[in-house]
């Protein structure tokens, strides 16, 4: 059943627009952030991001990716302030990343990719659920950092043990009291514009909070990304590499940041 979306030639990002004709649309992401086109905005707060450990619950390969999925019954896991006004929950963080270290990130800065990039996905609770807030023009936040190679970083590790448990499309194993904070670089300094989910269905839904500054992993770690596969176990094995979007027209858009 290879006619559902991927990234491969036959189904990757050129060919996404044949079912989601919202692929052409006016605020898709990711963007190339163009630093000298970013404008300072004064009205701009600090990122406030409050994880709870005990939401974290489990961590599955969906076949396109792999993501930690978090319980969003109640305000435990939040962000809030930043450039969204009310309250946002956390429902999951996933990863992009390419075939080698000079590729993988959806967002590049002044044209530069990065090996990996991870989103941590949230929800407008002026909605009653993810669902319905993934198709509102400000139904979701995505924090987006940057990977950069560098020295191993020990704040992956638990999450690199858990992949020998998810080498396989639907495959998941439970993955309790994790802080995504851990995560997070040391400056929460970040660039802000209105965009997409970087997936089909590609909801105008996003507003993207990418962090200036990056966390470091090694290309040892990087090694073990690349380990999982897109495919079940029933068939062909195909490696999870190159599950990035490139990025997209910016449409009249560009990036605002705090001022220094
Ligand atoms: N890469 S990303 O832009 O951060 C991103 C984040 C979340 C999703 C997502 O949740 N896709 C399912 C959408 C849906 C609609 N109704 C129920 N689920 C896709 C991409
Ligand atoms: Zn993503």
């Amino acid at each position: 059943m290879s006619n559902g979306w991927g990234y491969a030639d036959h189904n990757g990002p050129e060919k996404w627009c044949d079912n989601f004709p919202i692929a052409n649309g006016p605020r898709q992401s990711p963007i190339d952030i163009q630093t000298s086109g970013a404008s300072y905005d004064e009205s701009l707060k600090a990122l406030k991001l409050q994880y709870d450990p005990s939401t974290s619950l489990d961590i599955l390969n969906n076949g396109h990716s792999f993501q930690v999925t978090f319980a969003d019954d109640d305000d435990s896991s939040t962000l809030t302030e930043g450039p969204i006004s009310g309250k946002y929950r956390l429902k999951q963080f996933h990863f992009h990343w390419g075939a080698s270290d000079d590729k993988g990130s959806e967002h590049t800065v002044d044209g530069k990719c990065y090996p990996a990039e991870l989103h941590l996905v949230h929800w407008n609770t002026e909605y009653p659920s993810f669902g319905e807030a993934a198709s509102k023009p400000d139904g979701l936040a995505v924090v987006g950092v940057f990977l950069e190679i560098g020295a191993d970083n020990p704040n992956l590790q638990k999450l690199l043990d858990a992949m020998d448990a998810i080498k396989c499309k639907g495959t998941q194993t439970s993955f309790t009291n994790f802080d995504p904070t851990i995560l997070l670089p040391e400056s929460l300094d970040y660039w802000t514009y209105l965009g997409s989910l970087t997936t089909p269905p590609l909801h105008e839904s996003v507003t993207w909070i990418v962090c200036k500054q990056s966390i470091s992993v090694s290309s040892d770690q990087m090694k073990k990304f690349r380990s999982l596969l897109f495919t079940a176990d029933d068939e062909e094995a195909c490696c999870m590499v190159n599950n990035y979007r490139p990025p997209q027209p910016l449409k009249g858009r560009y990036a605002s940041a705090r001022p220094p």
